[in-house]
């Protein structure tokens, strides 16, 4: 039987790409015809439909997300039906990418993949991409709050990841790196030793440190904003940013307490953790800016999943990751800079 309050895509609808990670290809509707994307970063994808048709109002201000094939293969109605219970209640709705359901017209999925495909072969999309393509036995999209800033002259958006806000529980009490620190320096000397460039990234400590430098430090590293300064004054004692630090406070079942091995549990405490947050800033320094956190699909710990998180841990302890005995050069986490300028300060665990 049709669920009549489901959001249905008209047949016509035009997509254009816009971004994709590793499990979600995001696209904008369009209503006039377009031969590529306007701009920017690997949005050079062309339309996936030949007939253009208007964007029904109820779609404006929206983005769709079409599931890819992933090893996890969680349905849509699964991870919208998990948003809805366990990850909204955390948070305000205006603080939260919203998303709703909505059923795709036959074909749609298919005409994407060949347009990925093609976009493959004309070096359009992203190369850590290629080979990933859309589960064609999805029935559903997400519609999803539209951040981007298109329609905004002078606006831009910036995105990123705050990662882990506070410090891994079974983190040795002698670390000089937090979890999200410890784990970049792990990874880039294997970058080094494969002749790749390092990652350089920001600690997620100083994105909630009282001192206002340290937020500046941090925010002189993302993506996408030309004002790292006000960028900085935004997030300074930001309520949503607070706020998912005391939410990953209270899911604080990671690293060694995480749920064991055999466990099906599946973990919003990683989830928290690994979701993004997208700021929208008008140009108009009065105008109100708009921080929204998304990407908060309900992770599992299922699938060998769990298992690697807790090695993971294991290794960032056992081999020095932690206490920076393994690094090359000074650090720049926040934790190291708080224990070692400021003896009394203390970060909620
Ligand atoms: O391992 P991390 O902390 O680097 O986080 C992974 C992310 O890397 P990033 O921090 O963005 O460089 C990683 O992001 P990318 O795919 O590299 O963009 C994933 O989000 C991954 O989660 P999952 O395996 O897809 O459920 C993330 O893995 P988990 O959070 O599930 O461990
Ligand atoms: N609501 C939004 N507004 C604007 N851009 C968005 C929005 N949601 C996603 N994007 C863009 O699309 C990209 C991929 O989206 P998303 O994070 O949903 O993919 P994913 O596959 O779940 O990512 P991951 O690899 O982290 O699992 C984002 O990094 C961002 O650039």
């Amino acid at each position: 039987m049709t669920n009549p309050s489901l959001l249905e895509l008209p047949p016509g609808v035009q997509l254009v790409y816009l971004a994709e990670g590793g499990a979600n290809v995001i696209y904008r509707f369009v209503s006039a015809p377009v031969i590529s994307t306007p701009i920017g970063r690997d949005r050079d994808l062309k339309s996936v439909s030949p007939i253009a048709v208007d964007v029904p109002p109820r779609f404006r201000g929206k983005l769709l997300r079409l599931r890819k094939e992933t090893a996890a293969d969680i349905p849509y109605k699964e991870i919208n039906r998990n948003f809805n219970t366990i990850v909204r209640p955390l948070f305000k709705a205006d603080e939260l990418v919203d998303q709703t359901l909505t059923s795709l017209p036959n074909g749609l999925l298919k005409r994407c993949n060949e347009q990925l495909r093609a976009a493959e072969i004309s070096g359009q999309r992203p190369k850590k991409r290629h080979g990933g393509y859309l589960c064609l036995h999805e029935p559903y999209g997400l519609l999803i709050t539209d951040m981007t800033t298109f329609n905004e002259p002078g606006a831009i958006l910036a995105e990123l990841k705050p990662k882990w806000l506070t410090q891994s529980p079974s983190a040795p009490t002698t670390a000089r790196r937090c979890r999200t620190c410890a784990l970049r320096e792990m990874k880039n000397q294997d970058l080094r030793l494969l002749g790749m460039k390092e990652q350089r990234s920001f600690c997620p400590l100083d994105l909630v440190s009282e001192c206002f430098d340290r937020i500046f430090h941090a925010t002189s590293f993302i993506k996408g904003c030309n004002d790292p300064a006000r960028l900085a004054r935004i997030l300074h004692r930001n309520p949503t940013l607070q706020r998912l630090r005391t939410q990953q406070v209270s899911c604080n079942q990671v690293g060694l307490l995480g749920p064991p091995a055999t466990s099906q549990r599946t973990s919003l405490d990683m989830t928290l953790r690994d979701c993004t947050m997208f700021i929208r800033i008008p140009r108009d320094e009065k105008s109100p800016v708009e921080i929204r956190l998304g990407d908060l699909d309900l992770k599992t710990g299922a699938g060998g999943k769990s298992t690697y998180w807790r090695k993971l841990e294991v290794t960032l302890i056992e081999d020095g990751w932690y206490n920076g005995t393994n690094s090359e050069g000074p650090s720049d986490c926040g934790l190291q800079d708080a224990t070692t300028l400021d003896p009394t300060f203390q970060y909620i665990i």
